[in-house]
């Protein structure tokens, strides 16, 4: 039987290694899977992994063992929420890293603006309440009084991930010099306070001026100037941002996985604001929903318009993960037909 075990132990982490050498090329790897094979720690898996093989560690000669701390520190201190937890910040990481690949970015980033990029998505919901700001604000909680009711949550996330990197051992930036510490920090704080849903609408107006800027300028070739470094970090709070709403964007059974666990996030919110006599959010009743109807809305008037433009940006490498995105959205359409019945009958 001893043998049995070991050898099934064996296994998995043979599955496990190929799982995560997946992760340098593959868009929709089953980070599910990575989180029940490595005892729930994906992030610290995956993070040394990819900053291993983007050569970030050597680069900026950071100590192996101080990022093991550092990112242990902080895959320790997200939640077990439902949706926003260690797996999600796995997730946001690994399609951060992905896009990065993309040839439309070839020699436009500094190794600089790539740590700090894979950084913030790693960190970028840290402590996640499970909530949303809007229930932070309404319920006059400590976040909200403490950031004055603006990006409470992000604002959270990126000062507690700051506040880490002093804890004994994790001071992955200490090799830094002042400058480069200087301009981490600040595309850290911007990149992690794009993720707050209330740019969305921002971040789809600056991608839209650059691929017009594109379209009228002569020059066909990349359209990103590496000496503009506003416009790319724009471009990195867009792409951490469009990782961040990727889900739709995503094999279906894995899609359907994090539609389950966001809306048992909201629908334990609606519970809260229900045992309080509060209001009860939008989406967040659980005994009055439609899941279907609502993804469609998400994928039509939030997903779908970000990602339109994102891959017009990033043309042609978008186009395989678009094509995902349609046939989700088919799919959810032909189950609304069967939802209804469900609730006719
Ligand atoms: C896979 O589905 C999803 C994956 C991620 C997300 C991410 N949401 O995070 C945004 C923040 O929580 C703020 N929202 C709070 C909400 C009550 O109002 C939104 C306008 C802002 C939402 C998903 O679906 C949602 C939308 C439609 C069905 C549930
Ligand atoms: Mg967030
Ligand atoms: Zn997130």
């Amino acid at each position: 039987v001893e043998r049995l075990r070991l050898t099934r132990k064996l296994n998995m982490n043979i599955f496990l290694a190929q799982l995560i050498e997946s992760t340098n090329d593959t868009w929709g790897v089953d980070l599910f899977e990575v989180d029940a094979l490595s005892n729930h720690r994906p992030l610290t898996h995956v993070a040394l992994h990819l900053f291993k093989q983007r050569n970030i560690l050597k680069q900026f000669q950071i100590r192996e063992l101080t990022f093991f701390k550092f990112i242990s520190a902080i895959e320790a201190k997200y939640r077990n929420n439902p949706y926003h937890n260690n797996i999600h910040a796995t997730d946001v990481l690994q399609a951060s890293h992905h896009m990065l690949n993309f040839s439309v970015f070839k020699n436009v980033f500094t190794e600089l603006e790539v740590f700090a990029a894979l950084f913030a998505a790693a960190v970028h919901d840290v402590d996640h309440p499970g909530v949303t700001n809007q229930y932070l604000i309404n319920t006059n909680s400590d976040l909200a009084i403490l950031y004055n009711d603006e990006s409470v949550l992000e604002n959270h996330h990126v000062t507690l991930a700051f506040q880490t990197l002093s804890t004994e051992g994790c001071d992955v930036l200490s090799t830094l010099n002042r400058k480069q510490h200087q301009m981490f920090r600040k595309m850290v704080i911007s990149v992690v306070l794009a993720t707050d849903m209330s740019k969305h609408i921002q971040h789809i107006g600056h991608l839209k001026t650059m691929v017009e800027i594109r379209r009228l300028s002569s020059s066909a070739s990349s359209i990103i100037d590496p000496e503009n470094a506003e416009d790319k970090l724009q471009i990195l709070q867009s792409l951490v941002h469009c990782s961040d709403l990727s889900n739709p964007l995503k094999p279906l059974n894995l899609y359907l996985q994090w539609t389950d666990r966001i809306m048992e996030e909201f629908f334990r919110q609606g519970d809260l604001e229900k045992s309080l006599n509060l209001e009860v959010s939008p989406l967040c009743d659980r005994e009055n929903s439609n899941i279907c109807k609502s993804q469609m809305g998400f994928i039509d008037y939030v997903v779908h318009p970000l990602w339109e433009i994102w891959s017009r940006l990033t043309q042609p490498d978008c186009q395989p993960i678009m094509d995902i995105l349609e046939s989700n959205r088919v799919w959810i359409a032909s189950q609304v037909l069967t939802e209804d019945d469900k609730h006719d009958g």
